[in-house]
């Protein structure tokens, strides 16, 4: 799907990955709504992208994504995340129930069998549901959550009549407060900070906003593949990916699950 002239809705967008993934749809053309809990950024953050890129294609609007729905869009991208492991109820209520509840109403409303006009389902989950991370398990369990959610509506054979793809958006490790405020040693988010440093050099350098952003375009490229899991990669190769279960001993006897 071509962004230019589309109808966006994007939740989270006042800071971080969520404003970054505007910017480049708005560069494409794209006229976007978003929403977010941070009233004074989301007012700061619409006047600075009205001032670049139109005061008619860029709109916020107060929403707690755990209590509200949304309008007409042709792309829901389901933005919105925290890493609380000291409130576990509301990462979940966060970013798993508020992603699935978006997800079905977006797809309520773009599926074509129904009089909708399609759409494409974005929500964005994380490069890190490669990985087992002992110190945020709550948020590795909404993580994986999505991809069973999304892979599952992904693989419907009544999709096709529907309209409607589905695509989960994986960031790697990415420059954002989110990170800031997991690193905060005071903040109790992060009980083993020392495991998270060392995630950060497994995985090389975090990227930079833009630098996901720019990922995230490469999504568009490709409309007609079936593939759910979109990974980001540091070195550009990013791409789709499938998950498997290998033997213990290695990759004899591989299950494709996706
Ligand atoms: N930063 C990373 O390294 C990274 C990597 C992979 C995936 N992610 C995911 O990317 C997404 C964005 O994260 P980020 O790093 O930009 O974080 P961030 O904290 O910078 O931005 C998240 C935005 O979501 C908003 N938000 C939080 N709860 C909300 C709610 N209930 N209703 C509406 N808005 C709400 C926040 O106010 C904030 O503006 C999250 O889903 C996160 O899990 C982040
Ligand atoms: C305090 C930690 C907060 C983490 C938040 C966020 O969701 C984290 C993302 C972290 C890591 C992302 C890793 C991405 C990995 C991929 O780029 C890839 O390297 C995984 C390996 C698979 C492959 O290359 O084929």
């Amino acid at each position: 799907m071509d962004p230019c002239g589309k109808g966006v809705f994007l939740t989270g967008g006042a800071r971080g990955i969520g404003r970054g993934l505007m910017e480049a749809l708005l560069s494409k053309g794209a006229k976007v709504m978003f929403c977010d809990v941070r009233v004074e950024t989301g007012k700061a953050t619409e006047a600075e992208l009205q001032q670049k890129f139109g005061a008619d294609n860029v709109f916020f609007r107060e929403c707690d994504v755990t209590d509200s729905g949304f309008g007409a869009v042709d792309i829901c991208v389901n933005n919105a995340g925290i890493l609380d492991e000291s409130n576990w109820e509301k990462t979940i209520e966060v970013n798993l129930t508020a992603q699935i509840r978006g997800s079905q109403l977006a797809l309520d409303h773009m599926r074509r069998d129904r009089g909708g006009r399609g759409g494409l389902i974005i929500n964005t989950v994380s490069g890190i549901v490669a990985l087992s991370v002992h110190f945020c398990p709550v948020y590795m369990a909404t993580k994986h959550g999505m991809i069973g959610f999304m892979t599952s509506w992904a693989k419907n054979p009544k999709m096709k009549d529907m309209g409607v793809r589905w695509r989960c958006f994986c960031p790697a490790l990415t420059d954002t407060d989110l990170l800031k405020e997991a690193n905060d040693a005071d903040s109790g988010k992060v009980e083993d900070f020392n495991a998270y440093q060392a995630l950060c050099s497994v995985e090389g350098a975090v990227m930079s906003v833009d630098e996901t952003a720019q990922e995230f375009l490469k999504l568009f490229q490709d409309q007609d593949s079936d593939d759910a899991i979109f990974l980001v990669r540091h070195n550009g190769a990013s791409g789709y990916v499938r998950r498997q279960l290998v033997d213990s001993d290695g990759v004899s006897n591989i299950v494709t699950v996706d």
